[in-house]
């Protein structure tokens, strides 16, 4: 599959950024397609507009919350969005980002695909539940992209939630329904903003969430 030249122009209109930056994202455009065919890391069919699909879908998120610096990202497959938040970390020169991921050969792609573009990052080769407790008072932002339901997720962040942590989770076109099941069990403050790059899609902002005493 080659990737679409127009789609990076697209892309980087949709979410601008620095040549720096542009150019450390392009080795890891460059090492995804040559890691694809062995290690199959993201549907094959999302990378001929892999700029826009998830180049331009992880930079919209670092951009909701530039100005923080302790990242955790949970179920990071090959990267999206935590190793394009690390490169935007890197410019910066300040910040990591924490990725956990159970896979262990797309924890090789992360390890070397950081190598490559200098992305601030820690790979956590492990289950999310084993160790989401330990980030605990130690992150400002935890992101998490096509890795579960709403009440999943809530049920993982508990207490990252509890202690100052933004959780921005994008979401498709199922989110009024994930919000009205996660209701019966969760009061969450939250707000949603459109996705830059799908017009169906919606990012949810969760500022807090309490388990309901009585589900
Ligand atoms: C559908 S992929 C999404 C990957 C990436 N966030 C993206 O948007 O392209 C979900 C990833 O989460 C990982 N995952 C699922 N459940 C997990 C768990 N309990 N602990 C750690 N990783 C998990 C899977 O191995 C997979 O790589």
């Amino acid at each position: 599959m080659t990737v679409d030249k127009s789609d990076r122009q697209h892309a980087l209109r949709l979410t601008p950024v620095s040549r720096e930056t542009e150019e450390r994202l392009a080795l890891l455009v460059a090492e995804l397609e040559r890691w694809q065919a062995a290690k199959n890391l993201v549907s094959s069919a999302t990378l001929a507009d892999v700029w826009t699909r998830h180049i331009a879908d992880s930079l919209q998120l670092f951009n909701l919350a530039a100005e923080r610096e302790r990242w955790l990202d949970l179920g990071s497959g090959g990267g999206f969005p935590g190793l394009v938040i690390g490169i935007c970390l890197a410019e910066r020169g300040a910040g990591q980002i924490d990725l956990v991921e159970s896979n262990a050969r797309k924890c090789a792609f992360l390890r070397h695909a950081a190598r490559v573009t200098g992305a601030r990052v820690k790979v956590h080769p492990a289950r999310i539940e084993q160790v989401v407790g330990s980030f605990a008072g130690n992150v400002e932002v935890v992101t998490a992209r096509a890795l579960a339901p709403l009440s999943q997720l809530l049920d993982w962040c508990e207490e990252l939630l509890r202690t100052g942590a933004l959780g921005l989770f994008p979401k498709g076109q199922h989110l009024d329904t994930e919000l009205t099941d996660s209701a019966r069990y969760w009061k969450i403050q939250a707000t949603t903003v459109s996705s830059v790059t799908d017009d169906a899609a919606r990012i949810l902002l969760v500022r807090s969430a309490e388990r309901r005493a009585d589900p």
